[in-house]
């Protein structure tokens, strides 16, 4: 579980970002957070990943209150954080690197991240040399690599045009339910502005308003091929209807 325990957070003392959450997230599931822009997503982000410090309240993860170290969490925040000067193939190997992993054991992970992200052929290409699609996968891959427990991204796919981006979404959602290799699964959150990209991915849709308040909503027509299902236009009806509700503050 991800307990959220009267976790508040506010930038100015005048202006709390979150009053005071209190949930519970089920974890091995896709978790999205949705809402107007400004009104608190990245920062919750940030919180779950331990980079900024509940003012008041806590969180825990399976327990524990995140740490900005914790190696089952991978982060991916907006500008993809690679490293120029190395290959893709030394990009997804050097955290493992760091914290000297066997040769042999960094080489057998890569070689499956590169594969499950379909990165075949990509392997000695500097990032610059990459699609943006292709870079955002390579940053995916690099939190992969670790085994995470947990994977945050903070709109992962915005920058991408229509096709990658629907790629990519089909990438993460076969990623997530490949299997998990941690006994709890695999949990993602994803931050989004995209109704579409929530209601295919989630199963868990958490919208969140200016004044830090979040309404969460289950979600059952995930994944491929759910794109073309009446389901799926429903789905993506009913949370526009939400969105707006609770935008206005009438939930
Ligand atoms: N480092 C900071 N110092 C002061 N205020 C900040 C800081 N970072 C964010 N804020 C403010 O906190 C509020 C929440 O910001 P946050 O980035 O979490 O929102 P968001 O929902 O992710 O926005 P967007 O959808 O536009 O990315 C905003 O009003 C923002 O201006």
């Amino acid at each position: 579980m991800i307990d959220f325990l009267d976790t508040a957070f506010s930038y100015a003392s005048d202006k709390p970002v979150l009053p005071g959450y209190r949930d519970s997230w089920e974890t091995g599931l896709i978790h999205s957070l949705i809402g107007p822009s400004g009104c608190g997503k990245s920062t919750l982000l940030y919180l779950m990943a331990g980079l900024i410090q509940p003012l008041s309240g806590e969180i825990h993860i399976h327990g524990k209150s995140p740490q900005p170290g914790r190696r089952e969490t991978g982060v991916i925040l907006q500008n993809h954080g690679l490293f120029p000067w190395k290959t893709a193939w030394q990009n997804l190997a050097l955290g493992l690197e760091i914290r000297g992993v066997k040769k042999s054991v960094i080489h057998e992970k890569v070689r499956q991240v590169v594969k499950d992200l379909a990165l075949e052929g990509k392997e000695h290409s500097f990032p610059k040399d990459m699609s943006g699609g292709e870079r955002q996968r390579l940053a995916i891959g690099r939190s992969m690599v670790s085994d995470p427990d947990l994977l945050l991204l903070d709109e992962p796919f915005s920058a991408l045009d229509a096709m990658t981006r629907e790629r990519l979404q089909d990438n993460l959602w076969q990623l997530q339910h490949k299997g998990p290799s941690h006994s709890c699964g695999l949990t993602v959150v994803l931050v989004t502005h995209s109704i579409e990209e929530a209601v295919f991915l989630s199963d868990r849709i958490h919208i969140m308003d200016d004044q830090g308040g979040i309404r969460s909503l289950s979600n059952k027509t995930s994944g491929p091929g759910s794109r073309m299902d009446a389901s799926y236009f429903e789905a993506c009806v009913l949370l526009r209807k939400q969105f707006e509700l609770h935008s206005r503050g009438k939930i």
